[in-house]
């Protein structure tokens, strides 16, 4: 079992993986990330023959990608909806902080407190959608009106929000609003 499990979520381009590799640096090995989109890309990857490290990374080459594999991972969804979560954990380490960087669903939300929930904290990520869209983000139907962008904007319930847009705080101060949340010994 991990000691605690810290999830993300927010809009493309609100800085879950800019955040999320810091919070990994100040933790250094008593962390691990999962995302899980990873085992999504992965598969993708293999399938089509594309560069998962390009499919990973905050390039214009994974949005080429984006609306297919979205469509191809909800259909798997819907057969099983801890499916991509149950992947992506499946070989993280115990006894570590889980930094789950990339939830999305109310089904995300689900499969984690079923299974983990006691150890949970979460953590939503906002920035306004000009500082958004300077990171390159560009609004497209399909993608950032359904349930991959959307399913989590009404749920109220986070242990901490985060503001990484134009009125955000020092990188070092939104690092220790999430540090405080790590009340176990780690
Ligand atoms: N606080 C910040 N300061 C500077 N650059 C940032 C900040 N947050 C995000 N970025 C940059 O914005 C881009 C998108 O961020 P990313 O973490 O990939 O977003 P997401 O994972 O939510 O789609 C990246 O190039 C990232 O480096
Ligand atoms: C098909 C996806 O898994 C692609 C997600 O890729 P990223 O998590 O890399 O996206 P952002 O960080 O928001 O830019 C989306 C989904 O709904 O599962």
């Amino acid at each position: 079992m991990p000691k605690i499990i810290l999830l993300f979520s927010g809009k493309r381009k609100s800085g879950k993986d800019f955040l999320t590799d810091h919070l990994q640096k100040v933790l250094n090995d008593k962390c691990e990330i999962i995302k899980i989109s990873h085992p999504i890309k992965s598969y993708w990857a293999k399938e089509n023959n594309l560069n998962l490290d390009e499919l990973l990374s905050a390039s214009k080459y994974k949005e080429q990608y984006r609306l297919d594999m979205l469509k191809w991972s909800d259909e798997m969804r819907g057969k099983d909806y801890g499916c991509f979560c149950r992947a992506a954990c499946q070989n993280a380490a115990d006894n570590t902080v889980w930094i789950v960087s990339d939830i999305r669903r109310k089904t995300d939300m689900k499969w984690f407190k079923e299974n983990y929930g006691p150890l949970l904290k979460t953590i939503r990520i906002t920035a306004d959608e000009e500082t958004r869209k300077e990171r390159g983000f560009d609004f497209q139907a399909g993608i950032d009106d359904v349930a991959s962008e959307c399913d989590l904007d009404d749920y109220t319930d986070w242990d901490l929000v985060i503001d990484n847009g134009r009125n955000r705080q020092k990188l070092e101060d939104q690092i220790d609003s999430i540090l405080a949340l790590l009340t176990y010994g780690i």
